[in-house]
């Protein structure tokens, strides 16, 4: 199994990236994990308060549930990835069978700050795009797709956002094997990472 680590800021284009690489690859030989999915569980907090939670630092992710997840999944063993819910903030009791797959994509903004799970990546890769079009499209996404008004992503972006990705997210593009500027569609770079898939899948 050949397992692709994709990080970088909220908004930079991770899933959309992750997106426009498994388009054109074989269904049954490429699966996707996102991050998202690993938000430790909240449900000993009620809504404001979980409101309130600073969902950028590393300690907001279930490392340890990931970090089996792979493991399983590259001894061939399926999993039940988790499903988060950003409008409630929490994780819902729904699970999603996920397969092993030939080629495994693991995309987070935190991914690679944690050792043990970077260590897993036999490609890690980081997209890049400045910090005013991330903000930009995270307004423009989180108030269309997450339930979010002016006020909240501004908010968030001043106390947690931006001070977390200086400290813990900008730090890990010096990981990173490849990183993808990704101020405007970048096709080329897509393509690059679709030939390294495919040779590894032919
Ligand atoms: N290169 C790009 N140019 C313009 N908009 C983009 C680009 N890449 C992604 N977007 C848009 O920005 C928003 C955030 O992208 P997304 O892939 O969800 O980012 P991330 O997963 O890194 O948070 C989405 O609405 C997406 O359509
Ligand atoms: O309940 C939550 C959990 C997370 N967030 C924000 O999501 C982003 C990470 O997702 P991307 O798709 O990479 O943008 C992170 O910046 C958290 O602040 C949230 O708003 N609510």
């Amino acid at each position: 199994m050949l397992v692709i680590g994709i990080a970088g800021g909220t908004g930079c284009g991770k899933t959309t990236v992750v997106n426009q690489i498994i388009n054109e690859l074989p269904y049954e030989e490429v699966g996707v994990i996102s991050q998202d999915s690993y938000y430790c569980d909240l449900s000993h907090l009620n809504y404001d308060e979980r409101t309130q939670v600073n969902f950028d630092h590393p300690r907001a992710i279930d490392f340890d549930l990931l970090g089996s997840h792979l493991q399983d999944l590259k001894k061939g063993i399926p999993i039940h990835q988790p499903v988060y819910s950003f409008v409630k903030h929490n994780r819902t009791n729904d699970t999603i069978l996920t397969h092993p797959r030939k080629v495994m994509i693991v995309e987070g903004i935190l991914i690679m700050t944690n050792p043990q799970i970077r260590e897993m990546f036999d490609i890690k890769i980081f997209v890049h795009a400045d910090s005013d079009e991330r903000l930009i499209r995270r307004l423009k996404r989180d108030i269309t797709e997450r339930g979010r008004d002016l006020d909240e992503v501004l908010t968030r972006y001043q106390n947690t956002l931006k001070p977390m990705h200086n400290q813990f997210i900008e730090p890990t593009k010096e990981y990173a094997d490849i990183i993808i500027p990704n101020n405007k569609y970048n096709t080329v770079a897509i393509d690059i990472v679709r030939t390294i898939i495919n040779e590894k899948l032919s």
